[in-house]
This record gives structure tokens, sequence and C-alpha cells, in this order.
């Protein structure tokens, strides 16, 4: 296989030749002053992470146990109609999405179930994980085959090679975002996001920087989630950050594209399209966190502020979850995938 692109070399290299998906200069000037006002302002900080009631709020080996099993299964949560719904009611709540994940793994430990703990989960049947994710609706969360196939994998590896715990892979890599990242892509196969653009081998690698990321945020940056490189890491290409991308002016979608979008027809995983639409994700956070910086750079007491592509991605997600009514006509696009 060709020598992989990096995650930021691929998102500049998919941007620089994308035919369906345009980076708006304006709506990068745009966003990253309206991402600096929240900033400035202390309504947004990387704190917002640990803030949700579903996210643990302890710094140990429990809280990144429950951070990896999230990760391994933190991805497509869309249905292919808005009926189909699955939705997962917690402590008086119903959660859709990721938030259901979350959901459904809180009340399985409530109800005494170790869903986070490696040496349970290697050997999970379709029964139990179909009971821990279990919905209001008659309708299940998507790939539930692959979603077991992921636990098996990840929990033979990790009691096998890590001692029964991810955070043996974290002490593994000295405090290296970097060193990690290429620990999680070479070793656990349902985290190798990657594909071919143009003749080269790009790589996206959504939930082996997310889950470094949680880390980050769950500690704070302390102890294991200390990374003196986490600024190495890219936003997460997913398939709700592009719905920010279009609210804020920064995509312009070809109307080819648009049209595809707005019929629902299904995008498969590595076709041009789907790449671009999470290559320029990529590259446009980039270009947001550069202007971010250079705003930051002239005002004193922002000086010291943290501001990294994590902060901007976690920004147009929460955005775009707390905004899903004046976001209802910007269409995802519809790709069924274990990656994202
Ligand atoms: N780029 C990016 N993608 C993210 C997240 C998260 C979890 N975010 C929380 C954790 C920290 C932040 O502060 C957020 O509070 C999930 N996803 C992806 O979204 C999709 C699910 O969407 P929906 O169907 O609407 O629930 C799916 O592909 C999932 O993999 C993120 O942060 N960034």
């Amino acid at each position: 296989m060709s020598e992989i692109l990096t995650p930021r070399e691929s998102g500049k290299f998919i941007a620089d030749n994308s035919i369906d998906v345009k980076i708006k200069r304006d709506g990068i000037e745009k966003t990253a002053a309206i991402i600096f006002e929240s900033v400035k302002s202390g309504k947004f900080t990387g704190k917002n992470w640990k803030s949700h009631e579903l996210h643990p709020k302890s710094m140990d080996n429990k809280a990144i146990d429950w951070i990896f099993f999230v990760d391994t299964l933190n991805f497509s949560f869309w249905t292919d109609s808005d009926e189909n719904y699955f939705n997962v009611s917690y402590k008086d709540q119903v959660y859709t999405g990721y938030w259901s994940l979350c959901a459904a793994v809180n009340r399985a430990l409530d109800e005494g179930i170790p869903i986070t703990s490696p040496s349970f989960y290697k050997t999970i049947t379709m029964e139990q994980l179909e009971k821990v994710l279990r919905s209001n609706t008659k309708c299940t969360m998507p790939l539930l085959e692959e979603r077991l196939s992921n636990l098996h994998e990840a929990g033979k590896i990790l009691v096998e090679n890590f001692d029964g715990s991810f955070a043996n892979c974290i002490a593994a890599c000295q405090n290296s975002a970097l060193k990690l990242l290429q620990l999680v892509t070479s070793t656990f196969r349902s985290y190798q996001d990657i594909a071919t653009y143009e003749g080269k081998t790009v790589s996206l690698y959504k939930r082996a920087q997310i889950v470094i990321a949680d880390i980050w945020s769950c500690f704070e940056g302390q102890g294991l989630g200390h990374f003196h490189d986490i600024d190495c890491l890219t936003m997460f290409a997913d398939y709700r950050v592009p719905q920010s991308m279009v609210y804020f002016g920064i995509f312009e979608y070809s109307s080819h594209l648009m049209e595809k979008l707005k019929s629902n027809t299904l995008i498969s995983s590595g076709e041009r399209q789907e790449v671009e639409i999470r290559g320029c994700s990529i590259w446009a956070v980039e270009l947001i966190l550069e202007k971010l910086k250079l705003l930051a750079k002239k005002d004193p007491l922002q000086k010291d502020a943290i501001l990294n592509a994590i902060i901007v991605d976690f920004y147009l997600w929460d955005y775009a979850q707390s905004h899903r009514q004046q976001m209802k006509d910007i269409p995802i696009h519809k790709t069924r995938t274990i990656y994202y």
C-alpha cells in the first residue's frame, strides 16, 4: 500500500482537488470570529465535554474504559427515515444519536452489567448487546453485527495484549497523541479509517482521534490525559459537522451533490463525494484554527487560550446539536459505515 498521508495532509490534498465541495474564505473568517467571541466570553471552553451529564466525571481507568467502549461504537446513528429513529430513556431524559449510546451504556452500568470492561465485551453475545442498546421504539441502532464484531476484536486485543484496559495503551505512548494515534490505528482494525483519493491513500482516522480527544477532555489535559502534542490532532470527520459547515457558509456543495443529499441518496464509503466532504471538513477546521490563532494573538487577554482543532470541532458539533431546527433543511450525507 502506498504511503498513508496524515489526516492534516489528507485534508489539504482533498481540499486542493475537491470538485463537489468548495471551502469559502469568507465563511472561514466569519466563523473564526464567532468562535473567538464564544471562547473570549468563556461560553465555550474545553471543559464543555465534561459538563455533559452523560460523560464520565472521574479521571481514572473506569473513565478511560468507558470512553474507549463508547468510541468503539461511536458511528452511524442516522436512520433512513425519521420515524425509524431509535431512542433511549435514562434518568427521565430521552436521548437520540450519539447521546443514546452514552445513555444506554450508563443504564447498563446502573443495571450491574460491566459493559465497559474488555473482559466482558470480548465475548458479549448479540442478545446481551441488544439488551444494552435497547430503544424505546421498535428500532435498533444500525449496524449491530458490526458493533458486535468491533467489541469482540477490541476486547480480545485489550485482554490479551494490554492487561485488560485501554489505559495501558495510553501508558505505552509516553504522553504522545501521535504515538497513541499510531498504536490505535495499527492495532484495532475497526479504527483504520482510510480511503483512496486521486491515487493517494488518505487517512481520516475519525474515531481514533476522537478517543484521544475525549480522554484529553475528560482528564482536563492532566495525568493519562496529558498529551504534549495534542495539537497534532485534526477535527473528527463525521456526518454532523458538515451541516454546521454549510450553515456557517464555509461549505458550498455543487448543485449535483446537494440534489443527491436532499434526495437521501446513499453515498458509499470511500466514494469521491464522501471523501471530499470529510477531507474538506478537516481542512476547513485547520483554516478556521489559523484565523482563530491570529485573533488570539492580537488580543492580550486571550493569548493563552487553548485553541486547537478539538475545540473548533466540538464547537461546530455542539452547535449542530443545539440548532437542529435551524439546520433541518441542510441534509447530512448518508454513508453506512463503521468509521464515523
Ligand atoms: N466531529 C465530531 N463528531 C462527533 C462528536 C461526537 C460526540 N461529541 C460530544 C463529545 C464531546 C463534544 O463536546 C460533544 O459533546 C459524536 N460525533 C459523531 O457525530 C455523529 C453522531 O451525530 P448524531 O447522530 O447527531 O448523534 C456520529 O458520526 C458520531 O461519530 C464530536 O464531538 N465531534
